[in-house]
């Protein structure tokens, strides 16, 4: 089948064209399709199925790399916007996309920036991260504070005056499963400056560390906004993948950011649909007879 690769400030994704919603998505196959060596290599899947809910056409099935479902993906989501205008099957503009949080509402500009309204972050509790120690004797480990903020899917928020560049997040930081009994993606992040900027780094639940994480970034900007005293304005994120701008008031969050479409091919699925070899590897027989740059 037909598919498209893209990112979002370095977030990427894989996106399957699924207009009669006749592909059945397993966990295997995504986590080859994903997989970097052994597959077209990418964060997450985007599956473009047609939607069943009015106001919508098109539906975002939002897969993680690991096989997971999530509700939401904001950089996703502007990828996918760019995918439906550029294929010509959505009209240049404003219009919603359903996700498993709801309708989103995606507007392209003409710089290449894609608006999405992420709808009201919700602030949670207070808890924790646990990172291993950068310089510390094996096995210690630092506490960050930071807070539970729900973008449509779970975030912990640590704001923080360490290095974001010496934070070891090759394993997921240690959470409150309590709280976060779904698993929760969890943001790194300076004080907000003078000028509302700020720089962050993220560990996606299901993807591990990313460039970037849309609804991250959004959580990031809140929890920033929140510990200078403030509930609103426009905040400039610099990720390891790129800028992205988030504007918050209270009665919505917007991120916009690039969206751009990287190359187009065909996959043949049912070799991965192979799945998980009996040694625990990945049988990904992904064969591409074309992959060209769009
Ligand atoms: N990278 C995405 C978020 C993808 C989902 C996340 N890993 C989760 O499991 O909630 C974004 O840009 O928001």
């Amino acid at each position: 089948m037909e598919y498209v690769l893209g990112h979002g400030t370095q977030n990427d994704f894989v996106l399957l064209p699924d207009p009669d919603d006749r592909l059945d998505l397993t966990p295997a196959a995504v986590r080859a399709l994903c997989h970097r060596r052994r597959g077209l290599g990418a964060d997450g899947v985007l599956r473009v199925a047609p939607s069943s809910v009015p106001g919508a056409d098109w539906f975002m099935d939002y897969r993680n790399g690991d096989g997971s479902i999530a509700e939401m993906c904001g950089n996703g989501v502007r990828v996918f916007a760019r995918f439906l205008v550029e294929a010509g099957w959505a009209a240049p503009g404003s219009f919603a996309v359903a996700t498993r949080a709801g309708l989103r509402t995606v507007e392209l500009d003409h710089h290449g920036d894609v608006t999405v309204d992420m709808g009201p972050a919700v602030v949670g509790a207070e808890s924790t991260a646990v990172v291993p120690s950068p310089a510390g004797p094996a096995g210690s480990v630092t506490t960050f504070a930071g807070v539970a903020v729900d973008v449509g899917n779970p975030h912990l928020a640590c704001v923080t005056t360490a290095d974001l560049d010496a934070l070891d997040l090759t394993a997921a930081p240690g959470y409150d499963a309590e709280l976060f009994p779904h698993g929760v993606n969890v943001e790194f992040l300076a004080p907000l400056d003078a000028g509302l900027a700020t720089r962050l780094r993220v560990h996606e639940r299901g993807s591990g560390e990313t460039c970037s994480c849309g609804t991250g970034t959004v959580a990031g900007a809140v929890a920033g906004l929140r510990a200078a005293g403030l509930d609103a304005g426009t905040v400039t994120v610099t990720t390891p993948g790129g800028v992205l701008r988030v504007g918050v008031d209270p009665s919505t969050t917007t991120l916009t950011g690039p969206a751009v479409l990287v190359a187009k091919g065909e996959v043949e699925l049912g070799g991965i649909e192979g799945g998980d070899g009996p040694d625990g590897e990945l049988q990904a027989f992904v064969r591409l007879a074309e992959h060209a740059t769009a």
